[in-house]
C-alpha cells in the first residue's frame, strides 16, 4: 500500500511531445482512471510509471522510492509494480496455478510459500477451482483474471491496468471492474487505470484524469468532472457537449451567428467569469425539446433521429449547421414533433 505521486513528467518521442509536465498522484489504496483520446498520452505516462519508457523530466515517486527522477531510474523489474495490459499475457504451455506462481518462482519464493501465496490470489480472483486447467481452455474474461493474479502474487506496491478491460464484453466487463472496486478496498491497493472509455472512468475511478495532447486538461472525483468540467474540451468529451462559439457581454450569450441567445442565469462559469469571446457548451441534460421554435433561450430546431439510452432517449437536432443532442425522457408520443430547444445549463469557457 503506496502512493504514487508524478511530478512535471515529460517525455519526448523525437519531435512528439507525448506528455508536457504531467502532475498526477494516486492515494495509498485508491484508483485513479486516466482517460483520454487516442494519443492524448495515457499509456506513455501508465508505461513511464513501468519503466517502459524514460521521461526526459519530472519525478515518479511510490510511497518513499523514487523511480525516475534526481538522476535515478529504476529497471522496471526493480519498481515492484504489477502491470495487467489489454490482451492477456498468458502463457499457453503453463497451468492457471503455474502462470500466476512465475513472478514467485523468478524471486525464488519456496514452493511452500508460493503454493499458499497462489492459492490466496486465485481465491482473490474466483478462480481458485481453475487452478490446474490449461489457459486456452478459459474464457477471456478467466484469462484476464489470470493476468490479473499473476500481476497481484507478489504483492505489488501500484498495479498498473492499460486498457485491461477493453477487449471484453459486457457484463463481464462490469464485473471486472466491481472486482477491482473491491481488490482496492480490501486489500488496500493503489491503481491506475488506463481507458478510453469515460464511463469506465468515471465509474471505477475514485479520481478521474483527463489527458488531451498529453497535457493533464482536468483531475477530480468523478462527481466533479461530471458537475463541473473545466473546459471546452472536458465538456465535449466526457459529456458529449454541443459547443457554440460567440460572447459574453450584457448578461448574455450571444453565438456569432446570432441563432442562440441564453440568459447567463441557466450558465455556469467553471473557469472564473467570462466577459468577450466564449465557447458556451451545452449538455444533453441541459436542453429540453418544446413545441415552439422560439422564446427565452430556445433554438428551432429540426429533429434528425434519436438513441436509445437507460437515463433517456438522447435526441439528435440540426439548428442551422449545429447538430445538438438533448436528452429526454419522453419522446416519440407527441403527434407533432418539437421544433424547438430550450437551454436550461450550459457551461460558458472563454475563448
Ligand atoms: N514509441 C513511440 N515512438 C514514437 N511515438 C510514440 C511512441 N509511443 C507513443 N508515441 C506517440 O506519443 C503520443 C501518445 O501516445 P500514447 O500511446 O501514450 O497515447 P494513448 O492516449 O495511450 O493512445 P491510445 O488510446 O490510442 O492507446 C502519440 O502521439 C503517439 O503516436
Amino acid at each position: 500500500m503506496s502512493e504514487l505521486d508524478a511530478t512535471a513528467v515529460g517525455v519526448r518521442f523525437g519531435s512528439t511531445r507525448a506528455l508536457e509536465s504531467v502532475d498526477l498522484r494516486v492515494d495509498a489504496g485508491r484508483i485513479l482512471a486516466l482517460v483520454g483520446p487516442s494519443g492524448s498520452g495515457k499509456s506513455t505516462f501508465l508505461r513511464s510509471v513501468a519503466g517502459f519508457v524514460t521521461p526526459d523530466s519530472g519525478t515518479i515517486r511510490v510511497g518513499d522510492h523514487v523511480l525516475v527522477g534526481d538522476g535515478v531510474m529504476v529497471p522496471p523489474e526493480r519498481r515492484g509494480l504489477g502491470m495487467v495490459f489489454q490482451h492477456h499475457a498468458v502463457w499457453p504451455h503453463m497451468s492457471v496455478a503455474e502462470n500466476v506462481a512465475y513472478p514467485l518462482r523468478r524471486a525464488r519464493w519456496n514452493r511452500t510459500d508460493r503454493e499458499t501465496r497462489v492459492a490466496e490470489v486465485l481465491d482473490t480472483v474466483e478462480l481458485r477451482d481453475l487452478a490446474g486447467r490449461a489457459p486456452d481452455t478459459l474464457s477471456g474474461g478467466q484469462r484476464q483474471r489470470v493476468a490479473l493474479a499473476r500481476a497481484l502474487v507478489a504483492r505489488p506496491a501500484v498495479l498498473l491496468l492499460d486498457e485491461a478491460l477493453s477487449a471484453l464484453d459486457e457484463p463481464l466487463r462490469a464485473s471486472l471492474r466491481l472486482m477491482l472496486r473491491r481488490l482496492a478496498a480490501e486489500h488496500q491497493l493503489t491503481m491506475v487505470h488506463v481507458t478510453h472509455d469515460r464511463d469506465e472512468a468515471l465509474a471505477i475511478g475514485d479520481q478521474v484524469a483527463v489527458l488531451n495532447r498529453g497535457r493533464l486538461v482536468q483531475a477530480g472525483t468523478p462527481a466533479e468532472l461530471d458537475s463541473a468540467p473545466n473546459s471546452e474540451f472536458v465538456a465535449r468529451f466526457l459529456h458529449d457537449a454541443t459547443c457554440v462559439a460567440g460572447s459574453m457581454g450584457d448578461g448574455r450569450f450571444r453565438s456569432d451567428d446570432g441563432r442562440v441567445v441564453v440568459d447567463r442565469d441557466v450558465l455556469e462559469f467553471q473557469s472564473g467569469a467570462v466577459d468577450g469571446p466564449a465557447h458556451l457548451a451545452l449538455p444533453p441534460d441541459g436542453v429540453e425539446l418544446v413545441d415552439q421554435p422560439t422564446g427565452d433561450g430556445v433554438l428551432p430546431v429540426e429533429v434528425v433521429t434519436s438513441l436509445y439510452g437507460r437515463r433517456g432517449r438522447t435526441v439528435i437536432c440540426r439548428s442551422g449547421d449545429l447538430e445538438l443532442r438533448v436528452l429526454t425522457s419522453d419522446m416519440g408520443e407527441a403527434s407533432t414533433p418539437p421544433s424547438g430547444a430550450r437551454v436550461r445549463r450550459g457551461f460558458v469557457y472563454p475563448r
